[in-house]
């Protein structure tokens, strides 16, 4: 039902938040040892209570809509995921774009006080892929080029916006900048990647142990 799934998305999303404040403290503690200790056990009375019921790791968890590619644990976006910054992304489909707004706290860092530069290869497959998606040209990332241009500091509002260029059937090719929201003129790092669409019968191989029907990564149309 509608409302359940709706009642549900705001349960996990809640967990999500309270669980990055939990990874965010993690990483950055210096209490001593014995409430390290302490909160060892504290987290893992969280995990048998979660645990009591797991989905399968292939199975697409209930607040999913796999078939527009909505995922609530996107590692990227999802806001039921401890892991993900989280990306809040806007799509222009009309013109081939999208929008992500996101700051990374220290939990994703490299060199200390900058971004690891993995999560930023992340981030902009992610803008690169949904720029694409969103214009109706889904598919997975068969290549993937990133350019560093500048250090990315940690704590810092950042902008990514993802352009899809060519489409030549079930190949399409996006470019993607990040720039800090506060000075968008200076490119901090670039991607350009190359998506490809599955065919059909190969989709139905390739999520086969989902159960269920994936269309986001899909070839909708006859070109494929
Ligand atoms: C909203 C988005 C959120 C999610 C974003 C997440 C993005 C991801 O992380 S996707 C996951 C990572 N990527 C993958 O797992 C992909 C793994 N690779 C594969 O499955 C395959 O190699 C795949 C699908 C890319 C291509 O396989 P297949 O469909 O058999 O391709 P194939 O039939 O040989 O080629 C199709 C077309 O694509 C082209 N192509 C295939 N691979 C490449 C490549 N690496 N570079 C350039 N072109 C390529 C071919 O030349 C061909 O073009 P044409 O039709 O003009 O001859």
């Amino acid at each position: 039902m509608a409302e359940d799934r709706a009642a549900r998305r705001d349960a996990v999303g809640a967990l999500g938040d309270a669980l990055r404040d939990l990874v965010d403290a993690a990483v950055r503690t210096e209490v001593p040892i014995p409430d390290l200790e302490k909160a060892a056990l504290l987290a893992g009375e969280i995990t048998q209570l979660l645990r009591a019921d797991l989905r399968e790791v292939h199975e697409i968890a209930s607040v999913d809509d796999p078939e527009i590619g909505e995922r609530w644990y996107s590692p990227v976006y999802g806001p039921g995921s401890p892991v993900a910054p989280p990306m809040l992304v806007e799509d222009f489909p009309d013109e081939g774009r999208c929008v992500g707004r996101v700051t990374v706290g220290k939990k994703h860092e490299g060199p200390p006080g900058l971004v690891h530069g993995g999560v930023l290869a992340i981030l902009l497959d992610h803008v690169l892929a949904r720029s694409a998606r969103a214009a109706g040209h889904g598919g997975l990332t068969a290549t993937l080029t990133v350019t560093y241009r500048r250090p990315v500091h940690l704590g810092v509002p950042l902008v990514l916006t993802g352009r899809l260029g060519s489409v030549d059937g079930r190949r399409a090719t996006a470019t993607a900048r990040l720039v800090a929201e506060d000075d968008p003129a200076t490119t901090l790092a670039e991607g350009e990647a190359v998506l490809v669409a599955l065919r059909s019968e190969r989709a139905s191989e390739v999520f086969a142990k989902t159960g269920r029907a994936v269309g986001a990564w899909t070839t909708r149309s006859s070109d494929g």
